[in-house]
């Protein structure tokens, strides 16, 4: 049956065609038999008629099939005999064995009967030959003919082409991918297959560079996953202008992408071909509604036959090393490396039990102090830890990421505020005067349409008083989609919940999103304390951002205070809040009820939380 997809159309066009033809032959032999048998039937029926009719009366002089005949008892003929002798008073049919004269034309049979004794009266009806019937009715099956071939010649033909069609289609669909028309895995994979006969015939480079979108599921989750495929599709046409024509551009699914370079002069040529795809993507998508999206991509390259002999390796490894550039920051491309094939598979097992990490309670939460400069507290960080039981203690840094990528970040944070919260309030209760429970937000659990909905309600199921949860995002979060951002922002103030800006200083550090949102609060990352107090440049550094943040009348906490150098420089700089492992690294909830000071009383924290205007 598989074959037939393979068949010409113009052979299967002639081979229906001529399987008609045959068929309307046999249809007229059987329609002349037919007709034949129903001819020859009525000129029994009339002979019988006849032979009725006929009693008693003169001979007729009739020609033609049916011949009357008086038959004389002393008639010597051997057949008038026969027939006397088989005569009987009623009409009686004797079939052509019983020879009578009949001319040319054969007999079919003869209706007998003998009325008086001496005499007999019989009608030889004469059969029909398919010379004669089809003599006779030449013109109607010829027209009959030709006009079934007619409608079997259009018939087929429409036929054919309705069916190759529909096969062209399915095939379309079993290999090219609805939504971009790019050739799909499967397609993909045959092509490489392909590719890698020719160059093993001829030698060379082949490369496959795996192409994956950063942070499109923020966008797919953010904006609705008809805005997604609209910024795949915009993507496609982007990436199809830098191919030629013999490579081989395919969508893997989702935010995947696969080139297929084939004929490279060099392994190096793919890693050019890398950078000037990655130069595509600097410029605005334009999707068909006007809307201008910033998307980056992360790419790995695998060259045969180095890097992989066969197709599947060759992705497998591609796909290695897209990991790593994203884990180098993304928007860059990495070469596949022989030991990352031995980190893939770490990864695949981590990604693994990440999976089952929630439901078997793996996670814990620890909390850092968030003090004054002088090492008072007002409230903590909350930070994640996963004790696996495979993999033992994970740090965040490890796994985090990943769970930002497979989309688990958004049932793990949820945990994490639920969990935060509760405690927070459970120390209250207890009487800890925590004023600030801090909880980090993944940009995709705060570019999720639900978040404000999510934190309401956790702070509706825990107790906590809005004003006491923070929650800390990076710039990135906000810069993503700065529409969704704004209102969710205005969204938590309203609720009571502050919002602070992680990591200060390490992405767009734009002063336009600074004064456009509803922000009060910022973070300045840790790395910038590091050279802190002899780098002349990390302390101008630090110095401009909380002057920055001060002029703009936002509070600024800086964290990863390590040394009493850092924090007498600091202490000269007007800083107020800080967080680091001079005053107290993260521990656990037990840890921190026992660390928390009661002496000296904590209500006279300088005013963290802005007053509302
Ligand atoms: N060297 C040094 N480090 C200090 C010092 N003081 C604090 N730190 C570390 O700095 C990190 C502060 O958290 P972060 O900047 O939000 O950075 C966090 C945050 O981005 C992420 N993370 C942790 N928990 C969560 C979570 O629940 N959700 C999300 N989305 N991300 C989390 O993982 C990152 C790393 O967390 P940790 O490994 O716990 O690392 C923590 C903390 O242990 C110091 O004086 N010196």
């Amino acid at each position: 049956m598989a074959l037939i997809r393979y068949i010409p159309l113009r052979y299967k066009f002639w081979a229906v065609n001529g399987l008609a033809f045959i068929s309307t032959l046999v249809l007229v032999l059987v329609a002349m038999g037919l007709e034949l048998r129903s001819i020859n039937d009525t000129r029994q029926e009339q002979g019988r008629e006849l032979l009725r009719l006929w009693s008693g009366a003169q001979p007729l002089t009739l020609s033609g099939p049916l011949r009357p005949i008086l038959l004389d008892d002393d008639d010597p003929a051997p057949w008038v005999q026969q027939l006397l002798a088989a005569a009987q008073a009623d009409s009686t049919w004797l079939d052509a064995s019983v020879a009578a004269p009949g001319g040319d034309t054969p007999a079919l049979g003869t209706w007998v009967s003998r009325d008086e004794p001496g005499e007999g009266r019989a009608v030889i009806v004469q059969a029909m030959g398919y010379a004669e019937v089809f003599a006779k009715r030449a013109p109607v099956y010829a027209a009959a003919v030709f006009f079934l071939m007619l409608a079997i010649l259009f018939g087929s033909q429409a036929l054919i082409r309705f069916v190759d069609r529909h096969q062209r289609k399915l095939q379309t669909m079993a290999h090219y991918d609805v939504l971009t028309g790019l050739p799909n895995r499967l397609l993909a994979h045959d092509r490489l297959q392909h590719a890698l006969e020719k160059i093993r015939r001829r030698g060379g480079y082949l490369a496959v560079l795996f192409i994956d979108l950063d942070r499109f599921k923020t966008l797919n989750d953010s904006h609705g996953h008809s805005f997604g495929d609209e910024v795949l599709k915009a993507v496609t046409r982007r990436l199809q202008v830098r191919c030629r024509s013999e490579d081989t551009l395919a969508r893997l699914g989702g935010d995947e992408f696969l080139l297929i370079l084939e004929q490279l002069g060099s392994a190096e040529r793919a890693e050019q071909v890398a950078n000037e795809l990655l130069e595509l993507f600097r410029e605005a998508l334009i999707l068909p509604d006007g809307r201008e999206v910033f998307v980056g991509a992360s790419i790995g390259i695998a060259v045969h036959p180095g890097d992989g002999l066969t197709g599947d390796e060759l992705v497998r490894n591609a796909d290695a090393a897209m990991y790593l550039a994203k884990t180098r920051g993304r928007n860059g491309w990495c070469r596949y490396e022989p030991w990352l094939t031995e980190q893939a598979m770490e990864r695949f097992e981590l990604e693994r039990n990440l999976r089952r990490a929630v439901e078997r309670q793996e996670f814990r939460l620890h909390y850092q102090p968030l003090t004054t400069l002088d090492g008072r507290p007002f409230g903590v960080e909350a930070l994640l830890r996963w004790r696996s039981s495979e993999h033992g203690d994970v740090p965040p840094d490890r796994f985090i990421g990943m769970a930002e990528e497979t989309g688990m970040i958004v049932q793990i944070g949820n945990w994490v505020m639920q969990e935060a919260c509760r405690q927070a309030q459970t120390w209250r209760k207890a009487g800890i005067d925590l004023q600030v429970m801090a909880v980090n937000l993944s940009p995709i659990q705060f570019l999720h349409a639900d978040v404000v909905q999510q934190v309401a309600q956790t702070l509706r199921q825990t107790g906590l008083p809005a004003r006491c949860l923070e929650l800390e995002i990076t710039e990135g979060a906000l810069m993503q989609d700065t529409d969704h951002a704004e209102q969710a922002l205005l969204a938590l103030r309203e609720l009571g919940v502050h919002v602070v800006i992680d990591d200060f200083g390490t992405g767009y550090s734009s002063l336009a999103y600074l004064r456009r949102f509803a922000l009060d609060k910022l973070k300045v990352d840790r790395t910038f304390l590091q050279g802190l107090p002899d780098s002349a440049s990390d302390a101008q550094l630090v110095r401009t951002i909380m002057q920055l943040g001060q002029g703009l009348g936002l509070q600024v906490l800086v964290e990863g205070v390590e040394t009493e150098a850092q924090r007498a420089w600091l202490a000269a700089e007007g800083c107020r809040w800080c967080q680091g492992f001079l005053f107290a690294r993260p521990m656990s909830a037990t840890a921190l009820a026992a660390w928390w000071p009661t002496d000296p009383p904590t209500q006279a924290i300088p005013d963290w939380q802005p007053q509302p205007a």
